[in-house]
């Protein structure tokens, strides 16, 4: 099935509509950037990590995006709480798996949360992707050393593996469920040097996910709109600083024209 310029739009009118709350347990680097972007998009974003207030927020939340990058055992046992929450009342699990491969905690940390919570999707770039089905792949700290397409095979097993949907980021995004895969060409080379687009990446699927319970269409709409505000945001950037506020105001004005002119997509 083809993921249409018109689906993508239709998405993100669904979702500035429904101006969903997304629940994030996420880490020190991007909390803001994070919270900003969710916010440009139509979302509504609360970062919270305590154990003790995490069947309450997830009460009131309509999607749960559990991201790693700064882990520690107080936020595992957050990030446990709130995901078995969240899968009791149904709905939608994002993880980042920020740095899997790098340390054996962060692999480790993973697969406690899938085995736990069985997330909805998993968002990481190609080293994350393949370190949690190879343990000989290392991570350079957060970033990939591999192309996507490397990791696509790896992709497509640990979908079928678990039952969720695996988003691997890149020059090329892939989303597939292990049966179905669909790809997005967007992007600007620019977009990997600032830090935390890739974690913006995970909530805006979050955001998705929470107004679409087709999973592989919502993450396509995430990636194809990443993909364009990065793309179309480069154009007016000299460098990785202006590309971060560009991309934002970006996002905040992106149209159904931005999305028709510029959307390339590969089934
Ligand atoms: N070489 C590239 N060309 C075009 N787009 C890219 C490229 N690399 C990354 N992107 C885009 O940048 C965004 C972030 O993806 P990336 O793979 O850098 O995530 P990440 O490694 O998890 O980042 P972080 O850990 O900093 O959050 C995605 O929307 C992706 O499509
Ligand atoms: C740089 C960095 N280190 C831990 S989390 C993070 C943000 C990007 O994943
Ligand atoms: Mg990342």
């Amino acid at each position: 099935m083809t993921i249409t310029k018109n689906s993508i739009a239709n998405n993100l009118v669904q979702l500035k509509e429904k101006a969903p709350l997304v629940h994030n347990i996420t880490n020190y680097v991007v909390m803001n950037t994070t919270a900003n972007a969710l916010l440009a998009i139509g979302a509504s974003p609360v970062m919270a990590h305590a154990a003790e207030e995490m069947a309450d927020m997830v009460s009131i939340a309509s999607a749960l995006v559990l991201n790693i990058g700064t882990l520690d055992n107080q936020w595992i046992e957050g990030m446990l709480e709130a995901g078995k929450a969240a899968k009791k009342k149904g709905i939608p699990i994002i993880l980042d798996p920020v740095g899997a491969g790098a340390t054996p905690l962060r692999t480790k940390t993973c697969w406690k949360i899938i085995e736990n919570c069985s997330p909805t999707v998993i968002r990481g770039n190609s080293s994350e992707i393949m370190a949690l089905i190879n343990e000989g792949i290392k991570t350079k700290g957060v970033d990939s050393t591999m192309s996507t397409e490397d990791a696509l095979t790896a992709a497509k097993a640990l979908a079928l593996q678990i039952n969720a949907t695996v988003v691997i980021s890149g020059e090329t995004d892939y989303i597939t469920d292990g049966v179905n895969t669909h790809s997005i060409k967007n992007g600007h080379p620019l977009m990997p040097k600032v830090t935390g687009l890739g974690c913006t990446a995970s909530a805006l699927c979050g955001a998705f996910c929470a107004t679409n319970q087709n999973t592989i269409e919502a993450c396509t709409s995430a990636m194809a709109i990443m993909g364009i505000a990065g793309e179309i945001a480069a154009r007016s950037s000299n460098g990785p600083g202006t590309l971060q506020l560009h991309f934002l105001d970006i996002l905040y004005n992106l149209s159904t024209t931005h999305i028709e002119e510029n959307y390339i997509y590969e089934s």
